[in-house]
C-alpha cells in the first residue's frame, strides 16, 4: 500500500529525515512516535504528498509519487488520501455535514450523493443529531469525529493522522482510537497514526519509533 525507500528531507540546510525505509500493508494500523523534533510530521507530510522529499523513493497504490505532476497529484491525494490533523481544521462558517462534504465536492461528486454519502457516515459515527450544527456548536470530540467523517467520505483507502487525539480529554480520545480500530474492521481503511498518545501508540498493529530522522525500532 505504501512503500518508501531512502527517504531524505532537507529544509536548506537542516538535514530532517536521513534514510526512511517504510512499508505499510493494506488495513494495517501503524503508529510513529518519537522525541519532539524526531521528524514524525516531516515524515506524515511526505506520505501525504503534502511536502516533497528530497530524495528517495515513495510508492502508494504502486504510483511513483515523485512521477506526478501538481494537478495530478491534488486529484490522487483527493482520491486515496484522508487526513486528521490535532485542531480538526473544520471551517467555522459551516455546518457538519457541510463541512464532511468538502472533499466530496471537491471530487466533483454531486451533492446529493455526497449528502447521502456524509449522513451515512454521520450516523456510523453516532453524530446524526448533529449535522446542522456548526463546529463551535459541537464538543471537542465531536468536532474530532466530524474530521474524521470528512476524511473518509471520499472513501480513501489511507488514513493519515497527526496526533488526531492531541486536543481531547481523555474519555473522548479513547472513543476516537476505539472508532480507528472499528472503521478498519468495517471498510478495512489503512492508517498512519502519529501520536504521543501511549494507550494509542501500543493498540496500534505497528509501532514505529523515530529518532533523529530516522526509524530506528
Ligand atoms: N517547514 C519547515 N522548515 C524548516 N524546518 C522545519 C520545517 N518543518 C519542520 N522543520 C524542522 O524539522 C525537524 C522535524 O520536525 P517535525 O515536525 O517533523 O518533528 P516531529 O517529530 O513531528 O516533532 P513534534 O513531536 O514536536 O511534532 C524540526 O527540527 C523542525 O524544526
Amino acid at each position: 500500500m505504501i512503500q518508501a525507500h531512502n527517504i531524505h528531507k532537507y529544509y536548506d540546510d537542516l538535514h530532517v529525515l536521513k534514510g526512511v525505509d517504510l512499508h505499510i500493508k493494506k488495513s494495517e494500523i501503524v503508529s510513529i512516535v518519537g522525541a519532539s523534533g524526531a521528524g514524525k510530521t516531516t515524515l506524515l507530510q511526505i506520505l501525504g504528498t503534502l511536502d516533497h522529499f528530497s530524495e528517495g523513493e515513495l510508492k502508494i497504490h504502486n504510483t511513483a509519487i515523485a512521477t506526478l505532476n501538481r494537478k495530478e497529484l491534488a486529484k490522487f491525494r483527493n482520491a486515496s488520501l484522508g487526513f486528521i490533523f490535532q485542531f480538526h481544521q473544520l471551517l467555522p462558517e459551516f455546518t457538519a455535514l457541510e463541512n464532511i462534504c468538502i472533499p466530496a465536492f471537491i471530487k466533483k461528486t454531486q451533492k446529493p450523493e455526497a449528502e447521502k454519502r456524509a449522513k451515512q457516515l454521520l450516523k456510523f459515527l453516532g453524530l446524526s443529531h448533529r449535522e446542522s450544527h456548526k463546529p463551535n456548536e459541537l464538543s471537542g470530540g465531536e468536532q474530532q469525529r466530524v474530521a474524521v467523517a470528512r476524511a473518509l467520505i471520499n472513501n480513501p483507502e489511507i488514513i493519515l493522522a497527526d496526533e488526531p487525539s492531541g486536543n481531547l480529554d481523555t474519555e473522548s480520545a479513547e472513543n476516537l482510537h476505539n472508532l480507528f480500530f472499528k472503521l478498519r474492521d468495517e471498510f478495512g481503511q489503512t492508517f498512519v497514526i502519529v501520536t504521543h498518545n501511549e494507550e494509542l501508540a501500543e493498540m496500534a498493529d505497528r509501532k514505529l519509533v523515530m529518532q533523529d530522522g530516522v526509524i530506528v525500532s
